[in-house]
């Protein structure tokens, strides 16, 4: 068995599982299960600065987002975080496809959002390399209908098993959430784990798109990063008379000491 896997303990998980995708929601059979999930400083930061990964979970918590992992059946980050953080995007816990489990039981799905196709995908990057290991599942990067991928940039991510999607995009190069999801339901992923970077988290955590969103999970460290980092700081909202109001608060709130972290659950509440 690869060394390094990850446990967490079933007291805990017992604690997360009221936020986690049921294993099918038959009202809308189509359409994933979204969970939005990232870990923060004391002053809201993602990481000390663009382009750089900060850790900040501690092993406990650590070992609680790959627990998430194990759950979803895909796990979805922005080119920003692709390029900044080389990350590997699959699970560690003991016992799934790879780390001591049968074939890939267990191996979200990575997707990396890329209208412009900033991010360069080669046989370097450690979620491909960890798909041809067998210990992960290849990326499906989704790109722009007007951006198709140069040959031999995506070379890598069809040898690895992965795939490139395209999408319409609007007038300033972004894609619409709704279809981001729905693209992913209708290809049989009916459970998404979103976990950064900052574009996208503040873009879901906005009143256009917060109802889209089933679960947020939010690790705190007990860490200021300062100012100039990337943080979570949603756009602002206002009422009909310009008064400014809360962009929105969670419901069914449950807090989770992690070691020297704590983690937070919730629901989207606000309309
Ligand atoms: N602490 C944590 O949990 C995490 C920290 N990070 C950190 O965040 C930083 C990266 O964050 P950002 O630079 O904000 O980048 P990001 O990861 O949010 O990616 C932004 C890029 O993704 C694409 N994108 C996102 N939404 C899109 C949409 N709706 N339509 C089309 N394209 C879209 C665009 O290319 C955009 O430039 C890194 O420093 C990384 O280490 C990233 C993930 C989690
Ligand atoms: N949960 C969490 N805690 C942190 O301290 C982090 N920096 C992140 N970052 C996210 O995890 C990805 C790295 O994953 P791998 O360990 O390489 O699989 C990174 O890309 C961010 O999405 N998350």
């Amino acid at each position: 068995m690869p060394r390094n896997t990850l446990s967490f303990p079933s007291t805990s998980a017992t604690q997360i599982e009221p936020y986690l995708p049921e294993p099918r929601d038959l009202a809308r059979p189509l359409y994933p299960h979204v969970t939005l999930t990232y870990a923060t400083s004391l002053d809201a930061n993602l990481s000390l600065s663009p382009g750089v990964q900060t850790a900040l979970s501690g092993p406990q918590s650590k070992a609680m987002t790959h627990f998430l992992r194990s759950k979803h059946a895909a796990i979805l980050i922005g080119a920003g975080t692709a390029i900044a953080d080389d990350p590997s995007l699959n699970c560690r816990i003991e016992g799934v496809g790879g780390y001591g489990g049968p074939g890939l039981n267990g191996q979200p799905r990575p997707v990396v959002l890329d209208a412009k196709g900033r991010w360069k995908v080669n046989e370097d990057n450690k979620v491909i390399k960890l798909a041809k290991e067998g210990r992960g599942l290849g990326p499906w990067v989704i790109g722009a209908q007007d951006t198709p991928p140069e040959d031999g940039r995506y070379k890598a991510l069809t040898e690895a098993g992965g795939l490139y999607i395209t999408l319409p995009t609007d007038s300033r190069g972004r894609f619409d959430w709704g279809d981001i999801f729905n693209i992913l339901g209708t290809n049989g992923l009916f459970s998404v784990m979103v976990e950064g970077g900052g574009v996208v988290i503040n873009e879901l955590l906005s009143p256009r798109y917060i109802g889209l969103v089933d679960s947020v999970i939010v690790t705190i460290a007990p860490v200021w990063l300062g100012k100039d980092g990337v943080q979570v700081c949603p756009e602002e909202r206002r009422n009909e008379g310009g008064v400014k109001m809360s962009v929105g608060r969670l419901k069914d709130v449950r807090w989770l000491p992690l070691g020297e972290d704590v983690v937070l659950c919730g629901r989207p509440g606000w309309q």
